[in-house]
């Protein structure tokens, strides 16, 4: 009798392990399609525990519990954000032993049930952990309260009357605020200076701003308090304080939960920082005028297992990573109203030194000179990491063209940007240069040949290419004069016989009744520009993008960049009607049709891939019309226009030289 049902039993163990092992191969498939992790088929002393990650509400505490029933855990790497960790035993014995106790493990998360599925990697590199530092200016004092003067301090806050007139408080989309001394408005980003509100702050601040100054944080006390409480899940969008509201130092008080601020450069490096309770975070100088700072509303920080290294900064060295989950946080930040305008170095994101009005049409040869200088090379710049990783895929007709090429050809990509095309056809010698020395050291990284240079004044040998590049680039002239010199300059390049491809955005975005890409696509992918495809994005991505933030603080950030459209300034409209002036440049909004041929094009800034805008830059572009760019190509002499079309949202032509200039 008893046979049959060991039978039965052993039937369906092994039903259910063939489907273990099904679902476990297809996660080590997933591993190796998305981060290129290979498993090994032999065991090995190091196990990858799928769905055992940080990334997937796993934490330190937890999964080492469950691996140290299998042995001794040597070290356990837990990528950020990944949801898979890497745990290696001192022998093969305990890796093969943890390894049957996790495999299909089902683990009790915050109310999940996960399913574990372990395989055998080779060990793994722990890579070099780089050391991030905070950003210049930036410190964390800790304990910088009692818990006594803490309790104190929260007691003070009564959130039971609502938007009473002395302390401004307001419910936020993620947060709410309360403000004492000036109210600091989220539709304008301002504060009204001529408007104190009653009562300045609260006297048991008094304490700790004396301590602030004994200790050399700052010289003059602020008088403006504004006080968030964020529960779990909420956030900040990433920001800078008003310049021209405030003075330069900002202190903020972090009470009761600890969370992580995040802060970025606009060259897309971001530092995540700590900020434990009962801590001052000190922002000056560069940290508080160039850099964001925001908070990610989500219930979870990846942050620093131990407590022994007293850095604050998260810097995601994977074997000291667990999660923290948040509570509530109470921030009193204060401030110090700004009189006068912010004079910092860093005119590109500062409101006071914005210029009033966008700049003119230029008309002499000095004003073209300098509004490319402002809005096209200092621009480029200044975005050129966050622009480079918006540019991967090369253009189809701009890749069959260097593939149409002979071997051995000689080519130049004037105006390579990251350089993107100087790889595509390794037969043919690709030479580029570009006006920005961050983009051509981008190059230079990806082990391209490329020089900084103006594509006016190009430095290399006449009538020595087979083949020149010109792509998205001679838009950025600003006079027609200055367009003319530069095909003038890339066929001064080519060989007799050389042929040259030049594409420019046009200002026809919807032809033959079709829209172009850029008309098409998804307002949150602003910076795209032409048909550039920028790696994929999740719709999670987008979502988590939108709901970064605030709806008052993003309108105002909309608000900010059109305000340049308007000439609100008085000087400026004695000016307008005193002499004949070109007409000044309209700031374009992104995914519209274009209204005028000279333009600035907004820029926003997004750290990484997940971040929320952060500063606005504008570029200025020459958009073609129909047939303008043949007209300027045949003004030139010794060429021919082989072949123009409309590609994608931009005019395109291919050149061939004919005889020597
Ligand atoms: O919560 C904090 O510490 C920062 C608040 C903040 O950045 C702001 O109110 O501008
Ligand atoms: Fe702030
Ligand atoms: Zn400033």
């Amino acid at each position: 009798m008893e046979a049959p049902v060991q039978n039965v039993k052993s039937v369906r163990r092994s039903k259910e392990d063939k489907k273990l092992l099904k679902r476990q191969i297809k996660a080590s498939h997933i591993l190796l399609k998305h981060d290129g992790i290979t498993t090994a088929s032999q065991p090995t002393q190091c196990v990858v525990v799928c769905n055992g990650g940080l990334g997937n509400g796993v934490s330190r505490e937890l999964l080492m519990a469950v691996l140290t029933e299998g042995g001794a855990v040597e070290s356990l790497l837990m990528p950020p954000n990944k949801p898979y960790s890497f745990a290696t035993f001192a022998s093969l014995q305990e890796s093969q032993s943890a390894h049957t106790l996790c495999n299909g493990r089902v683990l009790e998360c915050n109310g999940h049930h996960i399913t574990l599925y372990c395989s055998y990697v080779l060990p793994v590199d722990r890579g070099e952990c780089e050391s991030v530092s905070l950003p210049p200016g930036l410190c964390v004092l800790e304990d910088f309260v009692s818990p006594e003067e803490e309790s104190r301090l929260l007691q003070a806050v009564d959130w039971t009357s609502h938007n009473d007139d002395v302390t401004a408080q307001r419910e936020l989309k993620h947060r709410r605020v309360k403000h004492y001394g000036y109210e600091f408005r989220y539709d304008n980003n301002n504060v009204d200076k001529d408007k104190p509100l009653p009562n300045g702050l609260p006297l048991v601040c008094d304490a700790l701003l004396q301590r602030c100054v004994c200790d050399g944080h700052i010289s003059v006390l602020p008088d403006q308090l504004t006080v968030n409480e964020y529960e779990s899940g909420q956030g900040i969008p990433p920001h800078v304080d008003t310049h021209s509201a405030f003075e330069d130092t900002i202190l903020s008080l972090s009470l009761g939960a600890k969370t992580v601020m995040d802060f970025r450069h606009p060259d897309g490096r971001s530092v995540a920082v700590v900020l434990p309770p009962r801590s001052l975070l000190v922002m000056k100088g560069e940290s508080r005028y160039l850099w964001t700072h925001g908070i990610t509303p989500r219930k979870f920080d990846v942050v620093p297992a131990s407590t022994a290294e007293r850095s604050w900064v998260v810097n995601f060295n994977p074997s000291d990573l667990t999660l923290n989950q948040r509570g509530t946080r109470t921030s009193f930040t204060f401030r110090k109203i700004r009189y006068t305008p912010c004079d910092c170095a860093y005119p590109s994101v500062c409101d006071s030194q914005r210029p009033p009005s966008p700049p003119r049409v230029p008309v002499a040869r000095s004003d073209a000179c300098q509004l490319e200088e402002r809005y096209v090379h200092r621009v480029y710049e200044e975005i050129s990491a966050h622009f480079s990783s918006t540019r991967h895929a090369p253009w189809p007709r701009v890749r069959d063209f260097l593939l149409s090429l002979p071997n051995d050809a000689i080519m130049a990509d004037i105006g390579c940007g990251n350089g993107k095309y100087l790889g595509i056809n390794p037969q043919v010698f690709s030479l580029g240069c570009d006006r920005s020395v961050n983009l051509v050291s981008i190059c230079a990284e990806r082990g391209f040949h490329a020089v900084v240079c103006d594509a006016l004044s190009v430095p290399l040998r006449s009538s020595a290419f087979d083949a020149v590049i010109s792509i998205a680039v001679i838009h950025h002239f600003s006079t027609q004069e200055r367009r003319l010199a530069a095909v003038t300059e890339l066929v001064r390049l080519l060989k007799v016989g050389g042929r040259a491809l030049i594409y420019v955005w046009a200002m026809e975005q919807e032809y033959k009744n079709q829209k172009s890409k850029y008309l098409k696509t998804n307002k949150n992918m602003e910076n795209q520009e032409n048909m550039e495809n920028m790696e994929p994005k999740t719709s999670k991505e987008n979502t988590e993008r939108r709901n970064d933030l605030d709806e008052t603080e993003s309108e105002a950030s909309v608000r900010q960049v059109h305000a340049g459209n308007a000439s609100s300034n008085p000087a400026d409209a004695e000016e307008d009607c005193g002499k004949e002036t070109s007409p000044r440049l309209s700031v374009h909004t992104n995914r519209t049709a274009f209204v005028s041929q000279d333009l600035l094009v907004p820029w926003h800034l997004k750290g990484e891939v997940k971040a929320s805008p952060g500063a606005v830059f504008h570029r200025f572009y020459h958009v073609f019309q129909r047939g303008e760019l043949e007209d300027l190509c045949v003004s030139v002499s010794g060429l021919e226009v082989q072949q123009s079309y409309y590609d994608q949202g931009n005019w395109c032509v291919v050149l061939r030289k004919t005889h020597q200039q």
